[in-house]
Formats: C-alpha cells, sequence, structure tokens
C-alpha cells in the first residue's frame, strides 16, 4: 500500500481454521481507511471467512486483527462495531415493516442505546435531533429521499440494498466490511450503487473493504485489491495491476471474468 494512506484495518499472519479446513492462511495485509479496497477470489477463497474474523464473527485461530492502530483480535463483535467497524451482509435484513427513514434512523440510534440500555426512550432530544439530522444527510446521499416513508418490505432488492447501506452509513462507522454488495442489483442499480459509495468515502471520510464478484464494479471503484486463493493471500496491488498479473488471471479471473473494455457481457 502506497505510504500517504492511513491504514484502517491491518491484519498480521491472520489464520481461520474450521476443524480441519484451513480457511484463512497466514494472511498479511492492509486496507486504507480513506478509499476503497476490493477482495476477490474463486468461490470457497475465505473471503467471507477473512470478513466475520475482521469483524469478530470468527475467532482468528491465529495472527492478529488491528484496526486503526488498536489491537482488536479478542475484542467482541459489538466493541468493533464501537470502534468503527461497520459492515453489511450477502442477504439484506431490514425492519421489514418500518419505513426506510426508521430502518436508517436506527442505524444511527444504535451508536448510543449502549449508553441508554433499557430504552430507546431514554435518548436525549439532542440526540435525537443528531438522529434526525444524520438520517436526512444519509438518504440524500443514498438517494432514498423520495421513498423514506415507504416500507422496507415493499422495496426492490436493490433498493433494499441501498437501505442496508444507508442503515450502516448512519452509524458510527469510519471503515465499511461490504459483502457482495452488487448481488441482486441489476445493471443500472450496479451504477448508482458504485457512485453512492464513492460519495461515501469521499464526503463522510470513511474506508470501504468490499468482497465483489463483478469485476467491472470492482475496477471501477476500487483503489487496491487483495487476491485470495485456497486462503493465501496471492497478490496485493492496484485493480489495474490485478487484472495484468498472470497468476491472478490464472488462478482466478478465467476469460470470462475480465471486463471488456466495451463493456461487454459479465461473468
Ligand atoms: N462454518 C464452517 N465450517 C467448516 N468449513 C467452513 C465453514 N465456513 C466456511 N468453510 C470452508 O472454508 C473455506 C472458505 O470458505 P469461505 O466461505 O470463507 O469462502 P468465500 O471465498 O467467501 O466463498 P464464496 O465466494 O463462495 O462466498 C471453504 O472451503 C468452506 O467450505
Amino acid at each position: 500500500m502506497a505510504d500517504h494512506h492511513a491504514v484502517g484495518l491491518s491484519l498480521r499472519g491472520l489464520t481461520v481454521r474450521y476443524g480441519g479446513v484451513l480457511a484463512v492462511d497466514d494472511v498479511r495485509l492492509d486496507v486504507a481507511a480513506d478509499s476503497i479496497t476490493g477482495l476477490i477470489g474463486p468461490n470457497g477463497a475465505g473471503k467471507t471467512s477473512l470478513f466475520n474474523a475482521c469483524a469478530g464473527l470468527v475467532r482468528a485461530s491465529s495472527g492478529s486483527v488491528e484496526l486503526f492502530g488498536q489491537d482488536v483480535t479478542r475484542t467482541s463483535v459489538a466493541k468493533r462495531a464501537r470502534l468503527g467497524l461497520g459492515r453489511t451482509f450477502q442477504r439484506v435484513e431490514l425492519f421489514k415493516t418500518l419505513s426506510v427513514h426508521d430502518n436508517i434512523a436506527m442505524g444511527h440510534e444504535s451508536a448510543y442505546v449502549w449508553k441508554h440500555p433499557y430504552s430507546l426512550l431514554q435518548a436525549l432530544p439532542s440526540e435525537r435531533r443528531e438522529t434526525e439530522r444524520v438520517t436526512e444527510q444519509v438518504m440524500e446521499l443514498c438517494r432514498l429521499t423520495d421513498i423514506a416513508g415507504r416500507t422496507a418490505g415493499s422495496l426492490s432488492t436493490g433498493q433494499q440494498r441501498m437501505v442496508e447501506l444507508a442503515r450502516v452509513l448512519a452509524g458510527p462507522s469510519r471503515l465499511l466490511l461490504l459483502d457482495e454488495p452488487s448481488s441482486g442489483l441489476t445493471g443500472q442499480e450496479r451504477a448508482v450503487f458504485a457512485e453512492i459509495v464513492e460519495d461515501a468515502v469521499r464526503i463522510l471520510g470513511l474506508g470501504v473493504f468490499v468482497v465483489e464478484h463483478d469485476m467491472d464494479l470492482v475496477a471501477r471503484i476500487c483503489a487496491q485489491v487483495h487476491v485470495l486463493n485456497f486462503g493465501r493471500l496471492i497478490f496485493s496491488g492496484t485493480t489495474r495491476e490485478a487484472m495484468a498479473s498472470e497468476l491472478v488471471q490464472r488462478s482466478y479471473l478465467g476469460e470470462s471474468a475480465v471486463p471488456e473494455a466495451s463493456g461487454g457481457p459479465r461473468a
């Protein structure tokens, strides 16, 4: 990684085992705090396991995870979230009967609910005003203002993904883990999603670490990529370098997944 980038997430010797399965094997990588970094690799390469180890959902068998310079290897999911780690999941999970606005507001309230563990009703007026301000800002950023009153359950998959992103952005996150954010999105929605993530990074000053199979999207938004294969890190560099790397091509990209200059068919 270029020296001028502050590091958001730093993995050293990270290893994840499930019984006899070595899912993540001695991975060392850095994720910038102020740009978008991709994590790619074939099915079963260990991408989700690596993400889960970053978030604290699975335990590292060995090695370490640092978040903004603080060792969080043995820290709970909730504590990592409070330290600024946010994540979205492959399957969107929203409160289906609540409005878009209220889903996003809850993303902000969850940041201080631990201060008032018994009831959200104890939130101070100043906290409520702040929740409203942040919710409006994030809805605007994610282009959701027009559908603020709709219930989440009535939205298309693409819209639900935007709401999920907005909900995470409304929280205290400074570094986001996005797991296959483009799955279920149309081509048009992918383009909009890419713009929104880029806007969020620029305007809110975030780092993003994204697992994504759509190489067009990766090539468009990621400054750096890390490539996993059989749990091992086989490449780190710019997306352009990854596309040009024979090792990456051979182990992962194949012909059909390489985006064509003309924007040809996707894999
Ligand atoms: N809970 C588990 N118990 C046992 N083995 C697991 C478990 N989760 C994942 N694995 C195995 O660990 C390896 C890495 O899986 P992982 O899901 O992390 O890969 P991935 O790159 O995210 O794959 P995909 O792109 O298909 O989501 C695979 O061999 C998988 O079968």
